[in-house]
């Protein structure tokens, strides 16, 4: 394939000879060596134990970080407070048991009685501490996703990431279930496990001193001789609550995993939906629904699959713990009776062994009892910390790629040098290509589709950074860039008119003038309207708007990506010609294919693919039209 515009001769990715003389403004080749790694595959984590606990150690070491800890570590320590106070109500409570029992068996009614007015007394003081322990909790599961999630905005809405993530694989995917619903988990169930954790140990030191004790009434009898085993009860609690345990971890561990791949299919369900409803429109002009809906089954079908293996999980591991839950009625009764039959424990006394081996038994089985949480808050911790992992090592795993060198141009001009933009297979679309575009030039790119220049519209942005070579840029308060479908924030008119700018950042006549020169004077009572702009106005219009947006902001340079490719020939020339007026003296470097851009631009630059499918960036072609003005 022969280009009639190209005046170099074609060549292909990876000859070292050039053939362009090297002149300012001339786009030449020379051949740029090795291909750039892929960029897309950030390395997922390893998902074993340590890995998580040591990400959990990180990510809490980073949300206490600064002055912004200090609330959740206040609530942490009210909250050790209460449970040490729940635990003193607990053993009280436990004490209490016997002595009631105790007066149950003498048929005593004053002391019954008096033991339902202690009772009350004990059940008040529980009843306060409860109730504070939720609100404290409740208030530290607020403060915890507050923090992470602003820790996790901060990484991802840094200069140019978000979209760098978008591109960087699963780690970086699903960004908004990350924020919204597992930072939501994580925040409940690291308060939730954390206080449970808290609590059964403090049970267990209190009640084991309590089994302890009342073991030493347990004796048995063998050949004739009364044998009593220090602690014996205290070992069987441990012993019951060990096998649980083991059992449980054995059955559970799949959960793990299963947990993980469900919130990951969960995440494709609903970014599924959400990209058909804002197809919406397009899916209904091709009739595409029933297409649609194929393609969701399978995605519900994944999700429904993911399910169905987890609550095969779930069942399994509900044979160890409500089997272990019944068997924990009768076992410390068989514990104590023994003691109860040798006459050396009342029957109050067996009550308080019930209360006191359950407690620890329960207090050893936390793990158990909680294996289904806990696997939930490895999911959501991992997805977190793998997000944020991805964002945050970004522009190390970047660095560690060639990249793009970005600098300022001493002059304020634009200039590539030996620029080589990659794919994300590590394929080059532009090779060692080299231009520059003086301050108050007006450049053309052209080239066939697919060529690559929206890509190098994004590498000169800062977007694009995978690839080598060097742009120097204009300064980026001068620069501003128009993308083919203009961003229009949600809210008023005026706020979209002024982004990215507060919406008062302009007096109301300047944004007047500005909406009546680019036509849309209709919209002058509707300004500070909130509407879905975005889905109201037509493209054509939302265009407008971006150039609308050009004159208030008056940047010194425009870069734009087929920025009136919506507009009628009128309405692209009435634009374009800001440039002459309002933005006279503007430095301009479009893209576009639209008939009427070449004329208003005084040079042309083209993208030209070679024979062997490389692509490279040629030497312009004066328009002759505008030879004046150059
Ligand atoms: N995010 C991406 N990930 C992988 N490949 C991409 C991505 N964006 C663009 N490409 C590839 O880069 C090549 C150039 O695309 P680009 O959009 O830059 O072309 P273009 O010249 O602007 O095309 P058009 O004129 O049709 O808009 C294409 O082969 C495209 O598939």
């Amino acid at each position: 394939m022969t280009d009639p515009t190209s005046i170099l001769p074609q060549r292909s990715i990876g000859s070292s000879a050039s053939t362009a003389p090297q002149s300012q403004g001339d786009l030449r080749t020379s051949g740029n060596g090795a291909l750039p790694p892929r960029f897309n595959d950030v390395p997922e984590p390893d998902n074993n134990q340590e890995y998580a606990l040591k990400e959990f150690y990180h990510l809490v070491r980073d949300m206490l970080q600064g002055g912004k800890g200090w609330p959740i570590l206040r609530l942490a320590l009210a909250i050790v407070v209460i449970l040490i106070g729940n635990t003193i109500g607990q053993v009280r409570l436990n004490e209490w048991n016997g002595a009631f029992f105790d007066a149950v068996e003498r048929r005593n009614s004053t002391a019954f009685l008096w033991q339902l007015v202690v009772f009350l007394g004990i059940i008040a003081f529980l009843l306060f501490i409860v109730v504070a322990q939720t609100w404290l909790q409740e208030r530290l599961k607020i403060r915890l996703r507050e923090r992470l999630t602003h820790l996790l905005l901060d990484a991802w809405l840094k200069p140019n990431r978000a979209y760098q993530l978008s591109l960087v694989g699963r780690s970086g995917a699903q960004p908004d279930q990350r924020m919204q619903e597992d930072c939501r988990l994580f925040a409940e169930f690291t308060t939730e496990l954390g206080v449970g954790m808290l609590q059964a140990f403090t049970l267990l030191v209190s009640f084991i001193g309590v089994l302890w004790t009342l073991s030493s009434y347990a004796s048995f009898e063998f050949r004739g001789e009364e044998i009593i085993i220090p602690g014996y009860m205290v070992w069987i609690a441990i012993g019951y609550a060990a096998m649980g345990s083991g059992l449980t971890w054995l059955v559970g561990r799949p959960l793990i995993r299963l947990n993980t791949i469900r919130y990951a299919r969960e995440a494709d369900l609903r970014f599924a939906l959400v990209r058909v409803n804002e197809s919406a429109e397009s899916i209904s002009l091709y009739a595409g629904e029933r297409d649609e809906r194929r393609s969701l089954n399978l995605v519900v079908d994944s999700v429904l699959q993911a399910t169905r293996r987890l609550s095969g999980a779930l069942a399994r591991l509900t044979w160890i713990t409500s089997g272990y839950g019944w068997l924990g009625i009768v076992v410390p009764i068989l514990a104590a009776a023994p003691g109860y039959f040798a006459g050396r424990l009342t029957f109050g006394e067996m009550m308080m062994v019930v209360g006191a081996f359950n407690h620890v038994q329960g207090a050893l089985r936390y793990f158990v009892d909680n294996f289904p949480k806990i696997a939930d808050w490895r999911s959501a911790l991992l997805r977190v910390t793998t997000f944020r992992r991805a964002a945050t090592g970004l522009d190390r795993t970047i660095e560690e790629n060639r990249r793009i060198e970005v600098s300022r141009h001493p002059e304020g001009w634009l200039s590539l040098n030996n620029l080589s933009i990659a794919l994300s297979d590590g394929s080059i679309i532009i090779d060692d290509a080299t231009a520059e575009v003086k301050a108050g030039e007006r450049v053309l790119i052209i080239g066939v589709s697919g060529s690559g220049k929206s890509t190098l519209f994004r590498a000169i942005a800062g977007l694009w950074p995978w690839g080598a070579g060097q742009i120097q840029t204009p300064p980026p308060e001068e620069m501003m860039f128009l993308p083919q479908r203009p961003y229009l924030p949600l809210g008023t008119l005026r706020a979209a008119l002024s982004y990215p700018a507060a919406p008062d950042a302009f007096d109301d006549e300047l944004v007047r003038k500005a909406l009546e020169r680019c036509g849309l004077s209709d919209f002058l009572g509707v300004l500070d309207e909130n509407r879905r702009w975005d889905q109201s106005l037509s493209l054509g219009q939302q265009q407008r708007v971006a150039f609308a947006r050009v004159i208030l902001h008056k940047p010194r340079w425009v870069f734009m990506d087929e920025a009136t490719s919506a507009l009628d020939d009128e309405n692209q020339e009435s634009m374009l010609s800001l440039f002459d007026n309002e933005l006279a003296g503007a430095s301009v470097l479009s893209i576009g294919h639209r008939p009427g851009l070449e004329e208003f631009h005084n040079r042309t630059l083209h993208i030209r693919k070679t024979e062997e499918g490389a692509i490279l960036l040629a030497k312009p072609r004066p328009n002759p039209r505008k030879l004046a003005l150059w």
